[in-house]
């Protein structure tokens, strides 16, 4: 008897933000944040953390997006955080968006591809960031293990940084942006399941912050997939900025709060309220 095909990332995402609202909350246990919550900047305040912020929204929102750097940062005890993690919040139902931002050479691209993507590792997610920048191509293992897992792929777009303009912005000699290549390459990758009238799995990264950049870098945000929006918050972004950045495409946003969700904690219930806020916020100006 043959497996039937995992349900692609995409369909699974875009059920996800209708059941429980289009928010990801990020779980970045900045240093300063530990001590905000009387935590020690330990192992045991980073697992006290995560575990908090598990508990209390990986049941009610649609995504979690744990910060891997802030994991790394404690060595190997930290990734077994961040593990349990990843296992715990999948098995509350909420999907799992590592933030790695992973980008090497295709060989070893295949490598970053097996530790996040693959469905017997001890930290497949549901989808992982991605850097395009050692070329669009460079992704393809990546690309290819989340087809073959029913997972995803964020892929750096126009990021919220104000430094990413320098690479982003950049012209080809074909005279196209790198975001307006990279967001072209991310569509095509999207069109079998475009094709069948669902979410692709193959997002961009575009920040809530830019106002109108993209339509100015002729960058096109009907890429027929998700579109990952950090910047709310603690960036200066709000829920109302969207329409004004992604136009049309604003139904396929997928906002990303951490530090403006983040702050109301340890409180459990403070958590869930201030997530629940956002969710309600964004879904006004999305509809
Ligand atoms: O890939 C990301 O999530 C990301 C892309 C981007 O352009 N800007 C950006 O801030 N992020 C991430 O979003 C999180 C910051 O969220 P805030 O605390 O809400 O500002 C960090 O984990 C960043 O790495």
């Amino acid at each position: 008897m043959t497996t039937p095909a995992p349900t692609p990332f995409g369909t699974r995402l875009r059920a996800a933000m209708d059941a429980r609202g289009p928010l990801c909350v990020g779980i970045d246990p900045h240093a300063s944040l530990l001590a905000d919550w009387g935590l020690g900047d330990d192992v045991a305040g980073l697992e006290r953390f995560t575990r908090t912020v598990v508990d209390a929204l990986a049941g009610r929102v649609a995504v979690l997006k744990p910060q891997s750097a802030f994991f790394e940062r404690f060595g190997s005890r930290g990734i077994a955080v961040l593990e349990r993690a990843v296992a715990d919040a999948r098995a509350a139902g909420a999907l799992v968006l590592m933030d790695a931002k992973r980008g090497d050479i295709g060989s070893t691209m295949a490598a970053y591809a097996s530790a996040y993507l693959d469905p017997a590792g001890p930290l497949f997610s549901d989808a992982v960031t991605v850097s395009p920048y050692l070329g669009f191509g460079s992704l393809r293992p990546a690309l290819d293990a989340a087809r073959a897992a029913g997972a995803g792929v964020f892929a750096l777009a126009l990021t919220s940084n104000p430094e990413g303009a320098e690479v982003q912005h950049a012209v080809r000699p074909d005279g196209t942006t790198v975001a307006a290549t990279v967001l072209a390459a991310l569509k095509a990758e999207n069109a079998a399941e475009a094709a069948e009238g669902r979410l692709g799995s193959y997002g961009a990264v575009v920040g809530a912050t830019l106002g109108g950049t993209a339509h100015r870098l002729g960058a096109d945000l009907a890429i027929d997939g998700p579109l990952l929006a950090p910047g709310i918050g603690a960036q200066g972004a709000t829920p109302a900025d969207l329409p004004a950045v992604f136009g049309a495409a604003v139904r396929n946003v997928l906002p990303s709060v951490s530090r403006g969700v983040l702050r109301h904690g340890p409180d459990a219930a403070s958590l869930v309220a201030a997530a629940s806020r956002m969710a309600d916020e964004v879904h006004a100006v999305a509809e």
